[in-house]
């Protein structure tokens, strides 16, 4: 772990020879240790991004490289619903990565990982009668038990409500802290991206429009931090574009 890099050059990605393209000459590098977080408004591409990273998808034209590693990395997606097994317990949903890959070394520790997302005393509940940010925070668990260098988030917190939301923020922000996976997180939210981003980036017109620098901000210098302001805005502003855009007869 902690030895990827990831860049994309000049990404083209059409879904059909007479679509038009979704990205559009997309450059990016994500470092070593990196947590990228992505934002840009609805229909601006960060999902059908995450797919190409994730393998799941391919670009039309252009690349995507992993120079420190050479080969593609081993990735784990989280999604905007946590998609976990409900005829199985939350351990066993766990510990799914370590069953299927019979020919690995792969142990899973379920009772560290569920530590890790504060949800030791769940380890054999019903995931049917988990909250939506339990579940989630189990999702989250699965994701890291395959051990990814690649972590890839899809607006995991999407569907949480505020409380449960900032929770989970706060065990995303350990999971950055402890681990040295690289990482890049599609958000809505300019908040999240600059409490979860080492840098935040603004998918527009196809491509990384502009990208943002953050250093440490914690939940208590967010509403006063100047990077605030200037994010917000510029992403006021593509999002306005964008539906004046749609709007035009
Ligand atoms: N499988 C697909 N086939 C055809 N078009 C697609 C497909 N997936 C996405 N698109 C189109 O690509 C564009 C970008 O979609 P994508 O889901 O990547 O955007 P997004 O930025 O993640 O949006 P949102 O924030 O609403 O989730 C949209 O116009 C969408 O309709």
């Amino acid at each position: 772990m902690g030895t990827l890099t990831l860049r994309v050059a000049d990404g083209t990605k059409r879904y059909g020879p007479y679509e038009p393209a979704v990205l559009c000459g997309l450059d990016l590098a994500v470092g070593e240790g990196e947590w990228f977080a992505l934002i840009g408004p609805s229909g601006s591409g960060k999902s059908t991004l995450l797919r190409i990273l994730a393998g799941l998808d391919e670009l039309s034209d252009g690349q995507v490289m992993f120079p420190a590693t050479g080969a593609p990395p081993r990735a784990a997606t989280v999604f905007q619903q946590p998609l976990l097994l409900p005829w199985l317990d939350v351990r066993a949903n766990i510990t799914l990565a370590e069953r299927f890959r019979a020919n690995d070394d792969l142990v899973v520790d379920a009772d560290a990982l569920l530590a890790t997302v504060g949800l030791g005393e769940l380890i054999d509940a019903d995931v049917t009668r988990l909250s939506g940010g339990q579940a989630q925070r189990v999702a989250l668990a699965r994701a890291l038990a395959r051990r990814p260098e690649l972590l890839l988030l899809d607006e995991p917190l999407g569907a949480l409500d505020p409380a449960s939301r900032a929770d989970l923020q706060d065990h995303l922000r350990r999971v950055r802290r402890e681990t040295a996976l690289t990482a890049v997180f599609v958000t809505h939210d300019v908040d999240e991206a600059l409490l979860l981003g080492d840098r935040v980036g603004l998918l527009s017109g196809g491509a990384v429009a502009r990208t943002w620098d953050v250093e440490g901000i914690d939940r208590d210098g967010l509403r006063d931090h100047p990077l605030r302001d200037e994010v917000v805005a510029a992403y006021r502003e593509d999002t306005t574009a964008v539906s004046d855009a749609a709007e035009a007869p």
